[in-house]
């Protein structure tokens, strides 16, 4: 008995099903898309707190996104010519990548681990209840690749959180949320979430037995005050939030902790032309522009007897390292119309971090003049991550 057939014996008639490809790419079924399937397709967030600091992070990578006017869903990276930007909400990239609507993306790494667990949904529609249920027939997919797990902004954490007051008010952790006499099947633990996968394995995987979600869109925070819920899992970043409607935090009840990431689907990469080879090209720029923006770099002059010797005393400092040892070379003087080499500049990269120690260490062993300057790219003979795709693609 087929599916569609077995489904309409029990009264659910499939009538649409979501699963689909652009026509040219490892294809299932055909889609009118107007999209030249050469083009690489590149989801950015459209709005909210990921969408600007991604085009500033690609603008710092050399790759401004050409946007008419903010209304247009559509946009170029003039040095990306074969990619075309899509301005998406992130649920709808990952929901997209999936679909295979889109090839790229960058979204916060809560949306990827809840929303890109979905492999084949199917839509129905109920003859005896005026209902549209969702049926997620596969949990797991192995489609999406985080192509880089750390972009630096959008920063937060999924979090549980519960009222400071009342019930709670001694409550501090999981486990003693979860030993509180109030929870029985009948009256269960009332958690308010827009995280309907991962709240609900959050707590299967911790063996908190009775729990019920409900969920919401926004300003979750409200919902113990409102008496619609006990608890909260949500974002978190500054922890404002949570301060200014009396909720907490608890020991344990970290679900994950997200920033934003760079995704792709493997189906594409392998399938599609030119979405491995542009994936490989954002991914250098991005790692580039990362590593650089925490180092500086350190220019030093320093008396010496050669470069070796000064090479050897710059070594000798635990900060001073360097990226790949100290780049030293002699300054060349006239002296008695004698050319000679007193001084050596030395050139090295120093974390922004341990700036202050390094200057130290330069000093205790003779340096002076010392100028330091960003960095803008650092770029390896070969990305870590690169090396890493191409081994999650087979390749
Ligand atoms: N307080 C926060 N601080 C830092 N990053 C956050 C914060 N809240 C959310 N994010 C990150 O930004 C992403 C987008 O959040 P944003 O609030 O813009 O959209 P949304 O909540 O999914 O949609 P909506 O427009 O419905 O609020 C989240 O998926 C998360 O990765
Ligand atoms: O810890 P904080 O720095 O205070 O940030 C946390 C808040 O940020 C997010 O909401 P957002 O501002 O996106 O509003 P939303 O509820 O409409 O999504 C999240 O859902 C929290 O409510
Ligand atoms: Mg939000």
């Amino acid at each position: 008995m087929s599916f569609y057939s077995m489904m309409s014996q029990i009264g659910l008639t499939p009538v649409l099903q979501v699963v689909k490809y652009r026509s040219s790419s490892n294809c299932c079924c055909s889609s009118s898309s107007s999209i030249s399937e050469t083009q690489v397709l590149n989801g950015l967030p459209s709005k909210g707190r990921m969408s600007s600091d991604t085009l500033d992070l690609l603008k710092d990578c050399q790759l401004s996104v050409k946007q008419v006017n903010p209304r247009q869903y559509v946009a170029q990276i003039p040095q990306l010519s074969n990619l075309e930007v899509w301005f998406q909400r992130p649920k709808d990239i990952v929901r997209k990548l999936l679909s295979g609507d889109l090839d790229l993306g960058i979204v916060g790494l809560d949306i990827v681990t809840e929303f890109g667990q979905m492999s084949i949904i199917f839509i129905l529609y109920t003859r005896q209840l005026p209902l549209f249920m969702f049926i997620i027939l596969c949990q797991g997919n192995d489609d999406l690749i985080i192509v880089h797990e750390a972009l630096e902004y959008g920063d937060c954490r999924l979090s549980i959180a519960i009222p400071q007051y009342g019930i709670f008010e001694n409550v501090n952790s999981l486990e003693e949320l979860a030993k509180m006499p109030q929870w029985t099947k009948e009256k269960p633990l009332r958690v308010a979430t827009g995280f309907t996968y991962l709240g609900p394995k959050f707590m299967k995987d911790n063996g908190i037995k009775h729990v019920a979600f409900s969920t919401a869109d926004g300003a979750l925070e409200a919902a113990p005050a409102m008496g619609i819920a006990d608890a909260i899992l949500d974002l978190v970043s500054s922890g404002t939030t949570l301060k200014e409607n009396n909720l907490k935090e608890i020991e344990g009840g970290t679900v994950l902790e997200s920033q934003a990431a760079l995704v792709a689907s493997r189906k594409s990469m392998i399938g599609r032309k030119g979405v491995l080879e542009t994936t490989h090209e954002m991914l250098e720029r991005l790692e580039a522009h990362l590593r650089a923006m925490g180092q500086f770099t350190v220019t030093a002059n320093m008396r010496g007897s050669s470069a070796e010797e000064v090479a050897e005393r710059v070594l000798s400092q635990p900060s001073l390292a360097g990226l790949q040892g100290p780049t030293v070379s002699p300054v060349f003087l006239k002296r008695d119309g004698k050319v000679s080499a007193d001084y050596y500049a030395i050139v090295i990269c120093v974390p922004k971090k341990a700036l202050y120690k390094s200057i130290q260490q330069l000093r205790a062993i003779g340096g002076s003049g010392v100028l330091i300057s960003p960095l803008t790219y650092i770029f390896d003979e070969e990305t870590p991550r690169w090396r890493q795709l191409l081994s999650k693609l087979g390749l």
